[in-house]
């Protein structure tokens, strides 16, 4: 497992004989970079990531992984390197959480190859990473939402990816899970694409930083590049104001309605 790069060259998503619902994005994010997209509601950060994780085709542009653009790859290759953990849950509910994790081993056999002895050394020292073990044999459909959402992230760590897209990774987390799960993002040795509405986590977690607005990119590099006062006002329709925590240094905004 390693980590990949990613490009996008000017790819733009249109809904199906509707409007433009991403302007043309054009970034270069090195291997090993973590990505914040941040923006508005309905800004069109889902959308961005439906790109990156090959569920959505551009209507122009192209996305590429180390180079190679996603749709002259086939589905399995993607797969093998692209992870994603969504805010939809799969619906398997009857499915204890070891087989919903072992799903993440699909793309590495082929078709109906059962399990071998490697898919479940990686199963067991993911669930173990996730502190998930003692619910190994439990029902998915019985877990809460928070656990449900950590045995998610377990898959797509199972999947072994180097790029690893994540929607809102720490909704329905307490703050412990959400400080465990930002912990591993920061430790992974894989890219990661993450939405975040919280800018207090994105400009603590992520190296780099892509704000959307009404489907354009209205900024992409460092938190501290992009996330700027009269920026981050506009984007969201309020008075933003950035100040700094002694002594970590974090980035801590506050907002009040601009009226
Ligand atoms: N298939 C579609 N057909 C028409 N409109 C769409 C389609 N998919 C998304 N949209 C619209 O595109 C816009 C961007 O949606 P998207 O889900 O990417 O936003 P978002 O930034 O993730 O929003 P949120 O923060 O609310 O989750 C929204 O206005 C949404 O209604």
């Amino acid at each position: 497992m390693s980590a990949a790069s990613l490009t996008l060259a000017g790819a733009s998503w249109r809904a199906p004989r509707g409007p433009v619902i991403l302007q043309p994005v054009t970034l270069n994010l090195p291997a090993g970079r973590v990505l914040g997209v941040v923006g508005p509601n309905g800004a069109g950060k889902s959308t961005f990531l439906r790109l990156v994780y090959r569920y959505l085709k551009p209507a122009n542009g192209a996305v590429l992984i180390d180079g190679e653009d996603i749709w002259t790859m086939r589905a399995r290759d993607v797969a093998l390197k692209v992870a994603a953990v969504l805010q939809e849950q799969p619906t398997d509910f009857a499915l204890t959480v070891r087989e919903i994790v072992d799903l993440g081993r699909l793309p590495h056999r082929g078709g109906l190859v059962r399990s071998d002895a490697r898919d479940a050394a990686v199963v067991s020292a993911v669930l173990d990473r996730l502190d998930l073990h003692g619910f190994a044999g439990r029902r998915f459909g019985s877990l809460s939402g928070g656990e449900r959402q950590r045995v998610m992230v377990t898959r797509a760590l199972a999947q072994e990816p180097s790029l690893l897209v994540l929607d809102e990774p720490t909704n329905h987390l307490d703050i412990r899970h959400q400080l465990e799960v930002i912990r591993l993002i920061r430790n992974l040795d894989m890219t990661i694409i993450t939405s975040l509405h919280d800018l207090n986590l994105a400009a603590a977690v992520c190296d780099d930083i892509l704000l959307l607005q009404q489907g354009q990119a209205m900024g992409f590099g460092t938190p501290d590049e992009v996330l700027a006062d009269d920026t981050v006002s506009r984007a969201f329709g309020v008075l933003a104001r950035r100040e700094r925590l002694t002594p970590s240094e974090n980035s801590h905004f506050t907002y009040q309605l601009n009226i």
